[in-house]
């Protein structure tokens, strides 16, 4: 058990009087990549909110580390969303700035890096992602899997100690969505980066993921934390082989 970087307590989310989900509770470990899962509509963006500093808990608390997320003051909140980075569906690059000067933008704003250190850092990070050579590009001349890693390049670009994704292989093919499931893998190799994804996508939950929790839009709570696999091969619970074997059951094809 690695140590715990973002701990959830009691946390129940709502939108005005609607309670999307009560009672939740799990840590998220250091250097885990920690899957947000379960069907349409469970809430699995709302926590994402919750836990990035979007959306205030309606009850209970968040941690990163020891300290209390939403009840620290506003100047200690950002210092930790400084060390967030957000992958969010579309990429979000802006489309009329080349790659370089979407990930420059960050770094421009938030460092007190030179002109040429930010180019040397925009490089690096291309690199990272295999674009090395894509810094003229705008997002319109690439493919949907490269503008999906210079988004996550940009979201790397202040070096985080925790990346989140929204739905990070929405709209691409199995091909370039496998590999962008093994670009999350290396960067957490070899950054030590934590990542939290939220993805309903069975293969990219199994091929990455090694803890995760359940979101159950019915009973408006968690059903189980855990790892994906194993949750698979060991749980009790129907609704949860149901999502992991697309409705087939174990005994599936
Ligand atoms: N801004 C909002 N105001 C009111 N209700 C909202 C708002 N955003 C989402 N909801 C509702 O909250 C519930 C959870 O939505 P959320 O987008 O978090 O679910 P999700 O699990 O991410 O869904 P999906 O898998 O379809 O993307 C849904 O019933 C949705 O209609």
């Amino acid at each position: 058990m690695t140590a715990a970087h973002i701990t959830v307590e009691h946390l129940t989310m709502a939108y005005g009087d609607f309670v999307i989900q009560r009672d939740l509770n799990f840590t998220i470990g250091r250097g885990e990549v920690f899957i947000v899962m379960g069907g349409s509509g469970c809430g699995k963006s709302t926590l994402l909110k919750h836990l990035i500093g979007l959306q205030q808990p309606a009850k209970g608390e968040v941690f990163y580390d020891k300290q209390n997320f939403w009840s620290a003051d506003a100047e200690q909140r950002l210092q930790v969303m400084r060390r967030i980075g957000v992958l969010y569906q579309s990429g979000a690059l802006f489309s009329s700035l080349t790659l370089a000067e979407n990930i420059a933008l960050p770094l421009g704003e938030f460092t007190a890096l030179t002109k040429a250190e930010i180019a040397d850092m925009v490089s690096y990070k291309l690199a990272l992602v295999g674009l090395a050579g894509f810094e003229d590009y705008y997002p319109a001349e690439i493919s949907g899997g490269m503008q999906k890693r210079a988004g996550l390049a940009r979201a790397m670009a202040l070096d985080p100690e925790i990346l989140f994704f929204d739905e990070p292989s929405a709209g691409l093919d199995p091909v370039s969505a496998r590999l962008l499931d093994d670009l999350i893998i290396s960067l957490r190799d070899t950054l030590g980066t934590t990542i939290v994804a939220v993805t309903h996508e069975l293969a990219s939950i199994f091929a990455i993921g090694t803890d995760s929790v359940f979101l159950d839009s019915d009973s408006k709570t968690m059903l189980a934390t855990g790892n994906p696999k194993q949750l698979l091969a060991e749980s009790e619970d129907p609704r949860i082989i149901q999502f992991l074997t697309r409705g087939q059951g174990r005994g599936g094809r």
